[in-house]
């Protein structure tokens, strides 16, 4: 065993373990197993209180050091991370329940691109001079203080890591509350700024649901607020920071449309299709779980992709053979049965999958409906499961105003060989983070996040900056004060 599952203390605070028993129980479940594999505790609003003096105190001192000090701890953290990817990965799987095979290239690894990438950024975060005649303004990129983290639980090393790397690198202070299903890995993180020579409170976790999270959110001292989670999380959270005119970043869910055309390389377009419904057994946010096929190619996509589920390996998510895990919850795996059978109930037709395994754990089959219609349960809620709906359409027109007719606006995808026409439908398509001919490439270097209620903000790239530092302007007098009297 890489990691010791269960930690030194629940939370991790100006720069140590720390744990308060009287905090509810917080189980940690290897859903591959069913077992128990942790015990963690709620912070009680004693914790919280210290999370946040500490992070106000780190700050004031974090944001002295220079921007290129401040870029070199975070280098040195993201190579930290590349050095440990392995038992970070492991880490990882007990805690969601993901393949290896996954979390071995896209967890610890995503999140120290993020580490590098900011860190890299740091020091050419400047403001600029605007001459006015003999006058002139100067602008300073200013950190925005103590901000809040609050994560959910299908990426927790990756959703720390994409909000801490540019939070730390704008000159603030974090405290970053993990989804209570899995909250062991943002503690490593932890651990390892500080080991990289983050200050003592920069970067705390305290543990809980949304009772903590919300008492962080509400919080006077706390500046902005970055939630990753569901559309009705982001609701409650997007209007209690309203209430103290906080900075909000709102990384929310989807129901996104992935458009194949006749014309499509039918190869390329079911393993995009596989990608963005199977992976992670389909808890990503920008799946495309909405997948129009044109009706020329129907049937052999669908014969494609029956063929192609065949060689899921189901089974152990330590294994690195395995590609294909349990869902994270027992929880999560009823909700997304109660989809299923609303599926098969309102008339789609199973093509495959629709079962739970017959194995410990909460596995359910990789579940492929056909004639889904647009007015069907599963067309029109976000799933968070291995549940892919396939309708079929006849016009460009047409499948551009179904993909669009949905409140959700976070991802889209559209396969075909006709380039121009794949820049035509991505220009119509509301969504904020778009693909041709492929599907949920998040490099760190691209803009991350979604329109609509999928959110507000973007993740990654330089444009996060923006939403994480504020602009402080000076006007610059050369000569004497007019004033009238
Ligand atoms: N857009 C993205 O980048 C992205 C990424 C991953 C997941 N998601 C979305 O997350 C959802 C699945 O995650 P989930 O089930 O953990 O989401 P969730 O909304 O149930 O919880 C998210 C987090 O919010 C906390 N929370 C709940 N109520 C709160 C409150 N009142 N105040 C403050 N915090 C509160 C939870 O404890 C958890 O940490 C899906 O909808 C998925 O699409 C979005
Ligand atoms: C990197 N992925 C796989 C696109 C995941 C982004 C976070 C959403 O759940």
């Amino acid at each position: 065993m890489p990691y010791e599952l269960q930690p030194d203390g629940s939370h991790y605070v100006n720069g140590a373990y720390v744990e308060d028993t009287a905090g509810a129980e917080i189980p940690v479940i290897f859903s591959a197993t069913g077992e128990r594999i942790a015990t963690l505790h709620a912070a009680t609003p004693a914790i919280v209180e210290q999370a946040l003096v500490a992070a106000e105190k780190a700050q004031a001192e974090w944001a002295k050091l220079s921007p290129r000090e401040r870029g070199r701890v975070l280098t040195r953290a993201a190579q930290i991370m590349r050095e440990r990817n392995h038992d970070l990965s492991v880490l990882e799987t007990y805690d969601t329940g993901k393949p290896l095979q996954e979390t071995l290239v896209a967890d610890a690894s995503s999140a120290a691109d993020a580490l590098e990438y900011f860190g890299g950024l740091a020091a050419s975060l400047t403001g600029e001079h605007i001459p006015l005649g003999e006058d002139w303004v100067y602008t300073i990129r200013e950190p925005l203080g103590v901000c809040v983290g609050i994560g959910a639980w299908n990426y927790p090393t990756q959703i720390a890591c994409w909000k801490a790397a540019p939070a730390l690198a704008c000159g603030n202070a974090m405290v970053f509350k993990p989804s209570e299903a899995t909250p062991l890995c943002a503690l490593k993180v932890a651990e390892i700024l500080t080991e990289a020579g983050a200050p003592a409170g920069l970067f705390n976790v305290v543990q809980g649901m949304g009772e903590v999270g919300s008492a962080l959110v509400t919080d006077p001292r706390v500046a902005k607020v970055s939630l990753t989670g569901s559309v009705p999380t982001g609701r409650r959270v997007y209007a209690a920071a309203a209430e103290g005119m906080k900075h909000v970043t709102m990384e929310l869910g989807g129901k996104s449309p992935m458009l194949v055309f006749d014309d499509a390389d039918i190869d390329n377009a079911v393993g995009g299709a596989i990608l963005g419904n199977f992976y992670s057994s389909g808890q990503v946010c920008s799946n495309g779980t909405r997948v129009f096929v044109q009706k020329g190619i129907k049937e052999a996509f669908l014969a494609r992709l029956t063929e192609r589920l065949k060689g899921a390996v189901i089974g152990d998510p330590l294994d690195e053979a395995t590609s294909f895990g349990p869902m994270v919850s027992e929880r999560q795996m009823t909700i997304v049965q109660g989809f299923i059978e609303k599926g098969a109930a309102e008339g789609a037709r199973l093509v495959t999958g629709g079962k739970r395994i017959d194995r410990d754990g909460w596995y359910l089959e990789p579940t492929v409906f056909a004639d889904v219609t647009d007015d069907m349960t599963i067309a029109r809620e976000e799933i968070f499961g291995p549940v892919m709906s396939v309708l079929d359409f006849d016009t460009e027109e047409e499948a551009i105003a179904r993909a669009n007719a949905t409140e959700y606006g976070l991802a889209a995808g559209v396969f075909t060989r006709d380039l121009a026409r794949g820049h035509r439908v991505i220009g119509q398509l509301r969504a904020g983070s778009c693909f041709i001919n492929s599907y949920n490439d998040a490099p760190v270097e691209a803009p991350f996040g979604g329109v609509k209620m999928s959110g507000v903000g973007r993740e990654n790239s330089k444009a996060a900056i923006e939403h994480w530092s504020q602009m402080k302007s000076v006007y610059v007098r050369m000569g004497d004060v007019e004033a009238p009297f």
